[in-house]
């Protein structure tokens, strides 16, 4: 596979990637290019196969044919490196687990289950609370806490992996604007911290703040800069003609209109 890009520069390579969960075929013959140490949306509609690429860029779904690289090895080799947030991660029932013990398997991953835990995992994971703001929910039990605050452990659960890959599965889907707040800020700040973000989203305002964007709908239909992706075109063979109320600037092809987002980066407000 070469691209423009060397491989160093780039996150993932997929090269006639198809996609199956059992006799189900997700994700038709693809080739995808992702660039490194920025914001990557996934979008598309439901049953696209969203979730199904990031299980496969994540190294946990073997490719039913085709080949993924992520950071040149396979994905199963660099799954390690990736902290991957699955989608709203249901509390265990009579499990009395507390936040703080939660983050804390996210050292497991790179510590081993039966290693003591060292005063730099501590900080790691106190580090990682304090992000997500629920350092002051340490002691609750997870079952304890409302939907949105439990994404947010399970989000810093993540960032106490020593990740190079941060891998989320709609961290933002049905969130307060607090919590979304949290977790957009993050996923923003990420890359200037030398980890690159994957992460599926509906929201279209946040696929116009990603550097790159990856429109899904049964295979990759189109991959490249907002602009080139977020088009009247693309989205409407997606989506259906006239399913829907564009709001101004979504389609970021029509220049007469003030896109969504400006520069890099739209925060929530
Ligand atoms: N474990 C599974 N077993 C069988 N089929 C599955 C499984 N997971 C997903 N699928 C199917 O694979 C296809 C792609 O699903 P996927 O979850 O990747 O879509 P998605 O774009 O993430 O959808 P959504 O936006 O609804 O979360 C769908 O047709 C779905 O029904």
């Amino acid at each position: 596979m070469r691209g423009a890009r060397e491989s160093s520069d780039l996150l993932a390579e997929c090269a006639d990637l198809v996609l199956r969960h059992g006799d189900h075929l997700a994700v038709d013959r693809s080739d995808l290019t992702l660039p490194s140490g920025c914001v990557v949306a996934v979008i598309g509609p439901n049953g696209s196969g969203k979730s199904t690429l990031l299980q496969a860029l994540a190294g946990v779904l073997h490719p039913a044919a085709g080949v993924v690289r992520v950071r040149g090895e396979h994905a199963r080799r660099h799954a390690r490196r990736v902290a991957f947030v699955m989608q709203s991660v249901p509390a265990p029932e009579g499990v009395p687990m507390t936040v703080n013990d939660v983050v804390t398997m996210g050292r497991y991953a790179s510590r081993g289950w039966f290693a003591p835990l060292r005063s730099r995992d501590r900080r790691i994971v106190a580090e990682a609370m304090e992000r997500m703001e629920i350092a002051d929910l340490s002691r609750r039990h997870l079952c304890e806490l409302s939907g949105g605050q439990r994404q947010r452990v399970h989000v810093a659960q993540g960032l106490a992996q020593e990740h190079d890959v941060l891998m989320l599965d709609e961290p933002l889907t049905g969130l307060d604007i607090t919590s979304a707040r949290t977790i957009d800020r993050l996923i923003h700040e990420e890359p200037e911290r030398g980890v690159s973000v994957v992460f599926t989203t509906h929201d279209m305002a946040e696929a116009h703040a990603a550097d790159h964007v990856v429109l899904m709908d049964g295979r990759v239909v189109a991959s490249g800069a907002p602009t080139q992706v977020l088009t009247r075109e693309n989205l409407e063979r997606v989506y259906g003609v006239g399913a829907l109320h564009a709001p101004r600037g979504m389609f970021l092809d029509e220049p007469h209109e003030q896109p969504v987002s400006e520069g890099r980066r739209r925060p929530l407000s």
